[in-house]
């Protein structure tokens, strides 16, 4: 597939996650849940605007020759100017932070792999990124606390490595569960979609989630509420859609974000539109 057409479907992917409602702490088309600052609006400017990024980083992908730790040093330096632009298209607002870098990376991944039969995406990830953790969070225990964002902050207190872990791993949590789940489910696409970021949330340490909770209490509380959506047939069924509303209506109230499972959705969605299962 030609480095444009990979960015098309990534900005896609990016499209159709907003699009899917109700979906508990996260902004859909018919509310902003958690995030007053945003709306279905500020996410199509955001996604748009990160399209030429994401061909960079196809592009880059698609020919290098290089090392894969060297790839992933030429995204970050295109990532760093593209979350600039992002912010720049949402007047300030984080709408896809975790997404430019994670979308960025499984982009630059993807079409490598299509180049080079011998190598899988999951593994060119797992190439590029090996030693981030190591990298990224040497000498944070050190600085200041006001100096460190969310994921650092978490990182120095619990031990938790967030996106970066997650990424790391080759992210486990879309090839390993968001992509069996999709592929698993039926109903229409918004149905499906639904059910998918469920399967996700039991799964996933959602570290935006106890960032905004303050505690990681919340985490096996939001495993059993996604469960018990899924238990009861999932968002096709009567009893499931209940349940979905009641868990949009809690987070809703208690300002609790699954931004992070949310970016899990994207590349699942992604991958799912890369190997025609979508
Ligand atoms: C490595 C970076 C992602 C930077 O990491 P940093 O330490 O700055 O940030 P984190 O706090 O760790 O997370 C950044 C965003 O990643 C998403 N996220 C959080 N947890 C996870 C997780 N466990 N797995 C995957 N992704 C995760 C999350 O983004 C989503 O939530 C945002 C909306 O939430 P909200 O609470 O409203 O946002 P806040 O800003 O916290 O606002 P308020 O609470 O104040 O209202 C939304 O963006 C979602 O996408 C985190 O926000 C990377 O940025 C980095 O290295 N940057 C340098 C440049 C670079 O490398 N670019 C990429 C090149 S490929
Ligand atoms: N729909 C959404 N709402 C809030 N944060 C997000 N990050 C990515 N998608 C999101």
């Amino acid at each position: 597939m030609k480095p444009e057409e990979l960015a098309r479907l990534a900005t896609r992917a990016l499209l159709y996650e907003v699009s899917v409602n109700p979906k508990p702490g996260l902004v859909d088309p018919v509310t902003s849940g958690p995030h007053p600052d945003m709306s279905v609006f500020t996410f199509i400017d955001s996604s748009l605007s990160l399209q030429p990024y994401l061909t960079i980083c196809a592009q880059a992908g698609d020919g290098w020759v290089g090392t894969l730790p060297e790839l992933f040093a030429s995204l970050r330096r295109a990532g760093i100017t593209a979350e600039r632009e992002m912010f720049a298209a949402t007047n300030g607002v984080n709408t896809h932070k975790g997404a430019v870098f994670s979308l960025g990376i499984l982009a630059a991944a993807v079409a490598f792999a299509e180049k080079h039969a011998d190598v899988s995406v999951q593994g060119v990830v797992q190439g590029m990124l090996a030693g981030l953790c190591e990298h990224d969070f040497a000498g944070v225990k050190d600085l200041p606390k006001s100096e460190l964002t969310a994921g650092e902050t978490l990182y120095v207190e619990h031990g938790l490595t967030g996106v970066r872990g997650e990424a790391e791993s080759g992210y486990s949590s879309v090839f390993d569960v968001g992509l069996p789940a999709f592929k698993a489910s039926s109903g229409t696409l918004n149905e499906r979609l639904l059910d998918t970021l469920m399967a996700i949330v039991t799964k996933f340490t959602d570290t935006n989630l106890i960032h905004r909770a303050g505690t990681l209490a919340i985490l096996p509380k939001a495993q059993a509420q996604a469960q018990a959506v899924l238990d009861a047939g999932g968002a096709q069924s009567e009893a499931g859609r209940v349940l979905l509303d009641q868990m949009n209506d809690d987070f809703s109230a208690q300002n609790l974000s699954l931004g992070g499972s949310a970016d899990m959705l994207i590349l699942t969605i992604f991958m799912a539109l890369v190997e025609g299962d979508l």
